[in-house]
């Protein structure tokens, strides 16, 4: 069975409770007293085993239902369809065969490009090769100059739009094609899976070339400049030596700075849409608790569900989180206000408002889509992502310290088991976390407080790479998850760094009301920007 039906078998639907929760009620309250005497509920169980004595489960159903109601209870208990679609679709994933690489996560047919050359990642991990899946879009001229690299958003594949191959509408589907922000007339137009990803990059789903297991985790902590660094060799290969534009939103608006600055000569032009320059602290809140309610799923087991059930509970709750930030309050004041799914019905504990049944709706849709542990590495790297150079510095080091273990591995000598694991391995502090009072606020630090017109030393430090590189940076008033002012943020630096040439758009809430998501959904603003900027 696919994917999607076994999503739409497991959907919640309002069910009554079971028959034999109701026939044992039935019993109950044929008395003539609301609570039975003990003996009297005995009997009513003996009742039951005498009238089904060869379903074990009943009797013990009915066994539950009086210990635990019958004495206490003056109302009826619950019942929690929502959780029942959970159960159901974890039984139907463990009976269904667990043999091969299931859940097969892909949004069909895209192309590929392998590198056998290893890969040193910023925090000393080392993938020995790796897959970059990959489609494009227009025509690639002669002299190779017409290429735009599109990044995309945390959990997007590489198909950004339809293709002969894969004729399923993309992400951006109405933003590529001839005469649209992205004009294929003019531009060839490339989109990867980032690697850590799931859509066909090498991620935590995939072989280890080494072992012949999945890496499950023992992938090693990914960043942004890591994923952009396995796309520009990608690019190498198809011997585009210059990009047009970097061109990206949200996480992708993040690598298409990242780009810009670790390969200033070989990006033109950089796009920077809902993303930022480093992340910020509420943005690692949200993505954290997404990754908490995660990994506390037992099917999580550390990263080795393969081959078995796959947490998809954590999974659909982490979705539904995000969902939360990647929407608005206000839009939804309009879209649902306080109605109820089913306003005939009493009100209940599993989804009832419409706002409920969208998030829950948002949960299962994504809950088998996406490889969980993709979710933890690629959400890990953004939260790690930091463009100020003091960051830079340090892990121009790491990779400094770390480039004698590639040689290593690059001369055969292979990697010790542990190798990177110190680095890898993010632990809790010892001691519990005292506040410390923080220095007054100088011109420097000005940007720690959102809004502040002088942006911090470090950063614009940080960002003069991009200094020459015409830019156009696009925020939206009601996006809570990378709010307007870090795209401020964003072109205040790059003009402190000396980019005369940064175009800067702020889409207020007339304009939309869709928040973060704003960059899938808005043409007009978001890819009239787009066009006009890249001409
Ligand atoms: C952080 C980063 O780097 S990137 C983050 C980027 N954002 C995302 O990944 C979120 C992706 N968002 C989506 O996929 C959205 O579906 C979009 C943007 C493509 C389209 O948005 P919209 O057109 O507004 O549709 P939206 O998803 O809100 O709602 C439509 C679905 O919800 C269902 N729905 C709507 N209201 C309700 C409700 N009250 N109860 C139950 N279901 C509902 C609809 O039936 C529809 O279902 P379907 O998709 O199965 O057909």
């Amino acid at each position: 069975m696919s994917v999607r039906r076994l999503v739409a078998a497991a959907r919640p639907s309002f069910q009554q409770p079971s028959s034999v929760t109701a026939r044992t009620r039935s019993i109950v309250t044929s008395k003539p007293s609301l609570l039975l005497t003990r003996q009297q509920s005995n009997q009513a169980s003996r009742q039951l085993h005498h009238q089904a004595p060869r379903n074990a489960q009943a009797a013990q159903a009915a066994q539950q239902e009086q210990e635990h109601h019958i004495y206490e209870s003056t109302n009826p208990a619950l019942s929690f369809p929502c959780l029942d679609a959970v159960e159901s679709r974890s039984a139907s994933l463990s009976r269904r065969s667990l043999s091969g690489p299931e859940p097969s996560y892909t949004t069909g047919k895209h192309l590929n490009f392998h590198s056998r050359q290893p890969l040193l990642l910023d925090w000393g991990g080392i993938l020995s090769e790796f897959d970059v899946a990959y489609e494009a879009w227009g025509t690639l001229n002669r002299e190779k100059n017409n290429a735009i690299l599109l990044h995309t958003g945390l959990s997007a594949s590489s198909h950004a739009h339809s293709t002969e191959a894969n004729p399923k509408p993309g992400w951006w589907e109405k933003f590529i094609g001839p005469g649209k922000p992205l004009d294929t007339d003019k531009y060839f137009v490339i989109c990867t899976n980032v690697i850590g990803g799931c859509y066909g990059s090498t991620g935590p789903s995939s072989i280890d070339p080494a072992n012949g297991e999945r890496y499950a985790t023992r992938f090693p902590i990914l960043t942004m400049e890591d994923m952009v660094r396995a796309q520009f060799r990608l690019l190498d290969m198809l011997g585009i030596e210059n990009l047009y534009a970097s061109v990206g939103s949200s996480m992708g608006g993040m690598q298409s700075l990242a780009a810009g600055v670790l390969f200033p000569e070989r990006v033109s032009r950089v796009v920077s849409i809902s993303g930022c320059a480093r992340s910020h602290p509420y943005s690692i809140a949200m993505r954290h608790t997404q990754r908490q309610v995660l990994m506390m799923d037992p099917n999580w087991a550390r990263g080795f569900y393969y081959g078995r059930v796959p947490p998809h509970g954590g999974m659909k709750l982490a979705r539904e989180i995000a969902t939360v930030t990647y929407r608005s309050g206000p839009e939804w004041e309009q879209r649902f206000g306080r109605r109820r799914a089913d306003p005939s019905r009493p009100p209940a504990l599993c989804p009832d408002f419409l706002i409920e049944t969208y998030l829950d709706h948002a949960g299962e849709k994504f809950c088998l889509e996406y490889d969980p542990n993709s979710l933890l590495y690629v959400s890990k790297a953004m939260d790690l992502f930091d463009l100020g150079q003091e960051h830079r510095n340090r892990i121009n080091n790491v990779r400094q310290e770390n480039s004698g273990k590639l040689q290593a591995f690059m001369d055969g000598e292979g990697l010790a088991s542990n190798a990177g694991g110190d680095l890898c391995s993010l632990t809790l502090p010892d001691k519990p976390y005292e506040e410390k009072e923080q220095p007054a606020v100088g011109e420097a630090d000005a940007a720690s407080i959102p809004d502040a017109r002088e942006p911090p030393a470090d950063l614009v430090a940080g960002l003069k790479p991009l200094a020459n590189t015409p830019a156009l940076v696009l925020g939206v008033a009601s996006d809570i998850l990378f709010p307007a002012w870090q795209q401020r943020e964003i072109a205040n630096t790059l003009r402190r760094a000396g980019n005369e040439r940064v175009t800067h758009i702020e889409l207020d809430e007339e304009k939309s009301l869709f928040g973060h998501d704003t960059f899938l959904l808005d043409l007009e603003n978001v890819g009239g920007a787009v066009k006009k900027f890249l001409g």
